[in-house]
């Protein structure tokens, strides 16, 4: 979620925002999950000191609190995010999407001043989590006409394992995780099963077929992923926040004041 505020408009929780044609109607956003768990801090916070965190700075907070609560590394998080005013559906074209090319995902990280390293480092967040099967079947099933008809970036022993977990004409809602062992633990699986062919969204496993990303690829899955994550986030939480006279601290953080 905070990565889907910060590339829409700044991190000033313009994610949040309820209404038609707000960013949350939005393709990318429409699977956004934990709304709840952003509400519930706001109404403690209220409760305790009446303005004075901002829903941005939640993201934040809650971004790190979420990481330490799957046994990753913590970082200390600047706070002072003022909430936008502005939330628009149209606004949301700068997310990538997970057909992606590298270039492509460098190109709409460099935009925000995030280079390879922090795209890489921060594609790592889905060492948790996971995905519907529409978001990859594609991939699973005539894709090629030759061999099994999978991406042939996918290790040809994953294939059939996947395609247990997704059949052809099943849900396509069913979700799985997205780094496959350890859904659960923020650790640098999720590079190791790119290394071995077992990365589940295209954008992802790209980060590993491409040769100006599979260093970093090479390298996080060691024990640099921890540090950087945090390094990397900072900076992507500094992006476009709103202070002084800018935005307000919004009362309840699926509305403007
Ligand atoms: C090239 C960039 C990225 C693309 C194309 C991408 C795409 C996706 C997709 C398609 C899903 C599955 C959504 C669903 O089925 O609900 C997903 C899930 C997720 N993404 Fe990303 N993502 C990107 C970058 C990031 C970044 C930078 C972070 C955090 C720093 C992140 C964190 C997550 C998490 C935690 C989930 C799991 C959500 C859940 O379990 O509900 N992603 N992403
Ligand atoms: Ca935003
Ligand atoms: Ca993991």
């Amino acid at each position: 979620m905070h990565f889907h505020d910060c590339f829409v408009n700044g991190c000033d929780a313009s994610v949040l925002i309820d209404g038609p044609n707000t960013e949350k109607t939005a393709g990318p956003n429409l699977l956004l999950r934990g709304y709840d768990v952003i509400a519930d801090a706001k109404t403690q916070l209220e409760a305790a000191c009446p303005g004075v965190v901002s829903c941005a700075d939640i993201l934040a907070l809650a971004a790190r609190d979420s990481v330490v609560l799957t046994n990753g590394l913590s970082w200390p998080v600047p706070t002072g995010r003022r909430d936008g005013r502005v939330s628009l559906a149209s606004d949301a074209s700068n997310l990538p999407g997970f057909t992606d090319s590298v270039d492509v995902q460098k190109q709409k990280f460099a935009a925000f001043g995030l280079n390879t390293l922090d795209l890489v480092t921060l594609v790592g967040g889905h060492t948790i989590g996971t995905t519907a099967c529409q978001f990859f079947r594609y991939r699973l099933y005539n894709f090629t006409t030759t061999g099994n008809g999978a991406d042939p970036s996918i290790n040809p022993a994953f294939v059939s394992q996947l395609q247990a977990l997704c059949p052809q004409n099943g849900d396509g809602s069913r979700r799985i995780a997205l780094d496959t062992g350890s859904q659960n633990r923020f650790d640098s699986s999720f590079f190791a099963n790119l290394r071995s062919g077992r990365g589940i969204l295209e954008s992802d496993q790209k980060l590993w077929t491409d040769a100006t990303t599979r260093t970093f690829v090479q390298r996080l899955a060691g024990f640099t992923f921890g540090p950087q994550f945090g390094r990397s986030m900072v900076k992507m939480s500094n992006i476009g926040v709103k202070t002084g006279t800018n935005g307000e601290i919004r009362r309840v953080c699926s509305a403007i004041n």
